[in-house]
């Protein structure tokens, strides 16, 4: 495990994710907040990265840029050499739906659709129509027996592992995890790792924000994260 950053320009086959120099302001009233200032990050196929950093130091910035969920002011972000950042929302939302796997802290389950359509929504977001594959998701998070289970009936670690479910559905070239393990007890925090082990095994990226020193110690990579800049 190392502590590192990159500038590099990174268009070769090996990078799931590129991210350079980027900026993100937010202006509210008179006061403007820096949350980004100039952040380069990749992640290579078959690494994973695991970024830290104390509160407000920009990290659901970070992710949601990354994820073309929000727009950088400055610098850009390519998934799988693909440009995803100042493009139209509708083409970002294309590009993550086939190339992304986000795993956020509000969810990202449709709540009156069981686990199940959940994942199947999510893969023919993504062009894809083989859903064979959707009971090898449900037993690597562990929940072949939550197929039909609506959202609400979900206690909390269930629900955190049917979201990486669906943020898996699309077999992203990279999945981008706010806090996978957040809420979940020792066995199924292992039954995690071992899912976002898997995720590295089969040549693809995976960069989480955590503070769990547990995922840290399982990155290959740690990024430290202050006042919006990756530290040297
Ligand atoms: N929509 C917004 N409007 C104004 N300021 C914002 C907005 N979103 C984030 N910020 C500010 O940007 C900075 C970075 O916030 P961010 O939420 O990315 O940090 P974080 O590291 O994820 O924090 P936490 O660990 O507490 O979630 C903070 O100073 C925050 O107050």
């Amino acid at each position: 495990m190392t502590t590192t950053s990159t500038a590099a320009a990174r268009a070769d086959g090996a990078t799931a994710l590129d991210a350079r120099e980027l900026y993100r302001f937010f202006r509210t009233g008179e006061e403007e907040t820096l949350a980004l200032r100039g952040v380069s990050l990749h992640v290579q196929r078959g690494e994973t990265v695991a970024v830290v950093g104390p509160s407000g130091s920009g990290k659901s910035t970070l992710l949601a840029c990354l994820a073309g969920l929000d727009e950088p002011a400055g610098g850009y972000v390519h998934v799988g050499g693909e440009r995803i950042s100042h493009r139209p929302e509708a083409q970002r939302a294309r590009l993550r739906a086939r190339r992304i796997g986000v795993l956020l802290q509000s969810g990202n389950l449709i709540a009156h659709l069981d686990v199940r359509e959940n994942i199947r929504i999510a893969q023919a977001a993504a062009g894809r129509r083989d859903v064979s594959d959707i009971a090898a998701l449900l037993d690597g998070v562990g929940l072949s027996g939550r197929a039909h289970a609506l959202p609400h009936e979900l206690a909390g670690g269930e629900l955190a592992r049917a979201g990486l479910a669906v943020a898996l559905a699309n077999d992203p070239d990279v999945l981008l995890a706010d806090e996978p393990t957040g809420e979940l007890d020792g066995r199924t925090e292992q039954r995690v790792l071992d899912l976002l082990g898997s995720r590295s095994d089969a040549g693809r990226g995976v960069l989480v924000v955590t503070h769990n020193t547990e995922v840290v110690s399982f990155a290959d990579r740690v990024l430290v994260l202050r006042d919006g800049r990756i530290q040297p």
